[in-house]
């Protein structure tokens, strides 16, 4: 049998994690059988001559002819299997892959998969290497067989957003984009193509980038301790994470420029109440409700849970990815302006803590 319409979603997955660059001509021809599988034969107009790099991927997308759908599938998985092991899963529930990191803890058990921030000394704030092992367990989890993955902070805190030492550790500006120290767009492309039921449980106060993301996970259950708060023009930043397109959506424009604009914090009722929160729970009862309750929910079929979201968000897709590269595109000049610089120097000499 071909690969499956799920293989070929994974091999397109683990390309984005591939440590090292395959090499131009692999990646043309990565494109090609992309399209091939995608779209069918070639379709579209030749590009100008001088267009080098357009005109070498039609090259090799109409060179594949009338190469069935089925078959490009099938060549576009072996090739990304031939530049990355495939990760290994097992009715164990065992996870391939996963990240080898003290701040980025991953478990799975009763068919739920559980990705926990923890650096509670830090309030769970997010480090360049966290960003990367959440990359990586996130790859991991959407290909073991929990039926549900889960998000959730250690200690006090889900977690105070970015690591604000991220700016000042790279004087010379984060490159967020594809090839960038930091690949921001990589990150959040991650979330918006996850295949399966994707859950946040904010055990307490949320900042920054793990609010915004929250708009692209399939439910949110908070503690009533959790707050949510995007400084972002405090700290000469602007919005990302999708939350640009995703949160007028949830909430409405004015209640998203709250937020987003005038960093205004809101607590876990509030989010309920604007539609970012599925539902709150009492602090003393938070875990043990939350995960009766996720328990039960991984008891359906896998199949018809990744199916149903794939329906509900797929029409979606190609907007977030459009609106993830122009946030991450206009946040890279944000990271190196004065205002941003300003607002680091002060959150470290302490002048300006939330
Ligand atoms: C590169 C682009 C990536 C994408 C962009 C993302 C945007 C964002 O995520 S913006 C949000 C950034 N986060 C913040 O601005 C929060 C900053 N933290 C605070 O204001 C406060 O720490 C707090 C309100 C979260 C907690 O205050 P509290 O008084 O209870 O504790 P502290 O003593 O301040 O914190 C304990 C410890 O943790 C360090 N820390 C906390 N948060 C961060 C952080 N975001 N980055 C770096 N370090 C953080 C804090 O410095 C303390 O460390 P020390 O004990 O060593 O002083």
């Amino acid at each position: 049998m071909g690969a499956s319409q799920k293989d070929f979603e994974n091999a397109v997955n683990r390309l984005k994690l591939l440590k090292e660059d395959p090499g131009n001509d692999t990646k043309i021809k990565l494109y090609a059988l992309y399209k091939q599988a995608t779209e069918g034969p070639c379709n579209v107009p030749r590009p100008p001559v001088l267009d080098f790099v357009s005109k070498a991927k039609w090259d090799a997308w109409n060179a594949l002819g009338s190469l069935p759908k089925e078959t490009a599938r099938q060549n576009y998985v072996d090739l990304v299997s031939s530049l990355s092991p495939s990760p290994k899963s097992s009715s164990s529930g065992a996870i391939g892959n996963p990240p080898k990191s003290e701040s980025v803890l991953m478990t799975s058990r009763d068919g739920i998969t559980t990705i926990t921030l923890n650096r509670p000394a830090k309030k769970n704030a997010i480090t360049l290497q966290m960003y990367e092992d959440i990359l990586l367990a996130m790859n991991a989890a959407s290909q073991d067989d929990s039926t549900i993955t889960v998000f959730t902070g250690n200690g006090e805190y889900y977690s105070s957003g970015n690591d604000l030492a991220n700016f000042t550790d790279n004087p010379g500006g984060l490159k967020l984009s594809e090839d960038g120290n930091l690949p921001l767009r990589k990150f959040v492309d991650t979330f918006i193509d996850f295949p399966k039921p994707l859950v946040a449980v904010v055990n307490g106060p949320a900042v920054g980038i793990t609010v915004t993301l929250l708009g692209l996970f399939d439910a949110v259950y908070a503690s009533d301790r959790a707050t949510f708060h995007t400084p972002f023009s405090s700290l000469g930043l602007s919005p990302e994470g999708c939350s640009s397109y995703t949160f007028p959506k949830i909430m409405g424009p004015s209640k998203a420029v709250e937020m987003l604009i005038f960093g205004k914090k809101i607590t876990a009722r509030e989010a309920c109440a604007r539609g970012l929160v599925t539902e709150v729970f009492p602090d003393g009862t938070f875990q043990e409700e939350v995960w009766a309750r996720l328990k039960a929910y991984a008891k359906n079929p896998p199949n018809a849970m990744r199916i149903a979201k794939q329906v509900i968000r797929s029409s979606e897709k190609e907007k977030l990815h459009a609106v993830n590269a122009e946030e991450c595109r206009i946040l890279e000049e944000r990271v190196l302006s004065e205002e941003c610089i300003n607002a680091v120097l002060n959150f470290f000499s302490r002048k300006a803590r939330l």
